[in-house]
């Protein structure tokens, strides 16, 4: 199974996502869509996180009966990063395509342009599961918010398909809340300065919990969603358990606005291993993909 690489834009080489097609059949299984982590920051996280728990998925028994025939393809989103302390560019010999400087709203905006080539190139629809570790958890909530603080609605890829389901691994859903739980490490208030700018109202007006439980938040936008799957790890060191429970009981008012029951559930996963442990062995990313596509089938 050859992987592909596309750019979805010219201005930074940053801009690209890797595809897998497993089957071109016409009775198509799901699209697996990762978007990495790294504090929007870290340039060593690519898209290639998602390489030990794609190749346990597509080799290793039981999830090549069981869940493997539901996938159609894997992708894998790299997006502009932000400037980070501790691998500095020097501004001037450093080609604008190569400057790591973006900030918010242009993570997202690169997601969305990543989804909307592989939309226009696959048309999967909503028939794809995003998945994100860590802040690119934060991204896949965010694609799905109705409005979302210090992005222009009119930039927005409005009428990009939305995913069936979300899991979201070790995932960022309060920036504040987390700044705060880690009150005493500076790189924490550092990272969110460096992805959204010193205004803390703007952390809280981008945070998938603090807006997602109202309507202009997940409630009122997640509109062709069935399934949250929220996999967290208490041995995680970085993101401390409350974030996944703040997104859980965010997501209540979304499972309960469901126009007819179990048509939307939110489950917590737990999973082990500490916060880059979960995709670099891949077991248990692989194990939370399989979960979550098994929970979809049922749906
Ligand atoms: N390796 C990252 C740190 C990082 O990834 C991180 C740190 C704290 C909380 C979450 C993190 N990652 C989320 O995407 C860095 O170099 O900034």
């Amino acid at each position: 199974m050859p992987q592909e690489i596309f750019s979805y834009s010219n201005d930074h080489v940053l801009q690209k996502v890797s595809v897998t097609v497993l089957s071109d059949d016409p009775q198509p299984g799901y699209w697996v869509i990762f978007i990495h982590g790294g504090a929007w920051r870290d340039p060593s996280k690519t898209f290639a996180d998602l390489a030990a728990a794609e190749t346990l998925l597509c080799t290793a028994e039981p999830y090549t009966s069981t869940v493997l025939p539901h996938i159609a393809a894997f992708a894998s989103i790299e997006y502009r990063l932000s400037a980070h302390p501790e691998h500095p560019q020097d501004p001037v010999a450093t080609p604008p395509s190569q400057f790591r400087n973006a900030r918010h709203p242009d993570h997202l905006a690169d997601v969305e342009s990543a989804l909307a080539l592989l939309q226009g190139r696959y048309g999967f629809g909503e028939r794809y599961v995003l998945v994100g570790h860590s802040c690119g958890a934060t991204l896949a909530f965010q694609t799905v918010m109705r409005h979302l603080g210090g992005y222009d609605d009119h930039f927005r890829h409005r009428n990009l398909a939305q995913p069936s389901a979300i899991l979201g691994v070790a995932g960022i859903y309060e920036c504040r809340l987390l700044r705060d739980h880690f009150s005493g490490i500076s790189a924490y208030q550092d990272l969110f300065e460096g992805a959204f700018g010193p205004d803390e109202t703007l952390w809280d007006a981008v945070s998938p919990a603090k807006v997602g439980s109202g309507f202009d938040g997940i409630q009122g936008g997640w509109t062709a969603g069935k399934l949250a799957v929220l996999a967290y790890s208490a041995e995680d060191e970085l993101v401390d358990t409350s974030q996944a429970e703040a997104m859980e009981e965010a997501l209540r008012l979304w499972t309960s606005s469901a126009s007819q029951e179990e048509t939307r559930r939110t489950v917590m996963l737990p999973v082990k291993g500490r916060h880059d442990e979960i995709w670099e062995k891949g077991e248990e990313l692989a194990r939370a993909i399989a979960f979550t596509l098994t929970e979809l089938q049922k749906m």
